[in-house]
């Protein structure tokens, strides 16, 4: 395997959306500065030269539009992946994902469904301003009708952006942003996607139960090898699918385990971390040998760049958690 063959994360959306539309000609994609630049991240980069104008579009500065527009080519039979910049940036655009979006398949009694893909970069700790770098996934976990997606490798990236783009509903794809370039894999071109709805099982232990996703993925993945080293075993559950959520591969792993930790990037109260403790609570409560604990961020806005290193979950953060679980039975 030679460095050439290893692409990161956002080379693999890149991959992905080349063999995308190079399958299909329904598949558009639109947003700003997608087209002649390649986007802020250089995720489209080559598709307007490849497929063209008509398929590649820049959009005005204006996210209600790139939203609204690619709902009314969803409903009409195109395939649009639309790019908002940055997470800060779309909430112009809810009323479009919320109202319409989410909608529309209830809507019309299914005789139009929405098969729209919006990647968008997020989170934090690439030194960039606060509304470049929240992670409010659970505002669209919260919508019924819209799928949220979070990929955190280069091949799940790859398939799961596959997948969202067959997929015949609206998908909210979070690109973790941090970890675009921090890793390479090998992402063989083959068009395989992968499930919209599973959880993936990173590392198997049984002492205790790491869930995380997107960037804080990095850190949990460097606990439990810290922890592995001083006879903890920990398994590590990448969400990634987070709506649908997959509860039955983490309800298996806790139930075997008896001790679990959530880890995410975004604020504390009220997310996505919460609904997993509790549907823990709810159905694996006489197997947990205390309680689930959460490392998170913090219920306040992004903080400047000096002061995210504070707020994203650090791996000591994760270890101290779990050491105190252990502690517990
Ligand atoms: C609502 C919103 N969406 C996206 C961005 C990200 N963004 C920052 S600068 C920029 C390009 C602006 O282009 P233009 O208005 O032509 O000004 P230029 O900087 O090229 O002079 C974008 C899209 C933003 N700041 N605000």
């Amino acid at each position: 395997m030679t460095e050439q063959n290893r692409i990161t994360l956002v080379e693999a959306v890149n991959q992905a959306l080349h063999f995308a539309m190079s399958k299909d000609e329904d598949v558009v994609v639109l947003g700003e500065d997608v087209a002649v630049n390649g986007g802020v991240f250089r995720a489209t980069v080559g598709l307007r030269e490849r497929f063209g104008i008509k398929r590649v579009m820049d959009t005005p500065l204006a996210e209600a539009l790139i939203a609204g527009v690619s709902i009314g080519m969803a409903t009409q039979g195109l395939k649009p992946v639309a790019e908002i910049q940055f997470l800060g940036f779309i909430y112009a655009a809810m009323e479009q994902l919320v109202s319409h979006a989410a909608r529309m398949r209830n809507r019309t009694r299914g005789r139009l469904t929405c098969p729209l893909v919006v990647r968008v970069p997020f989170g934090g700790g690439i030194h960039a301003p606060e509304h470049h770098s929240e992670s409010t996934e659970a505002l669209f976990a919260h919508i019924p009708g819209l799928r949220v997606v979070i990929p955190s490798s280069p091949r799940r990236a790859y398939g799961l952006l596959l997948a969202a783009i067959e997929n015949p509903d609206p998908v909210i794809f979070m690109e973790p942003k941090r970890i675009y370039r921090a890793t390479k894999q090998v992402v063989p071109d083959d068009g395989q996607s992968l499930p919209l709805d599973t959880c993936f099982t990173l590392r198997q232990g049984t002492d205790i139960t790491l869930v995380s996703w997107g960037a804080s993925i990095l850190e949990t993945m460097q606990a439990a090898k810290q922890l592995a080293e001083r006879d903890i075993s920990a398994e590590v559950i990448d969400v990634a699918c987070i709506k649908p959520l997959d509860i039955e591969t983490i309800l298996y792993s806790v139930k075997k385990t008896g001790r679990c930790v959530v880890i995410h990037e975004a604020a504390r109260s009220f997310g996505v971390g919460a609904e997993i403790v509790s549907q823990l609570h709810e159905q694996a409560f006489f197997d947990l040998l205390g309680p689930v604990k959460r490392v998170t961020g913090y219920d306040i806005t992004m903080p400047y760049y000096q002061m995210e290193k504070h707020y994203i979950p650090t791996t000591e953060r994760i270890i101290s958690a779990v050491e105190q679980s252990m502690e517990q039975a």
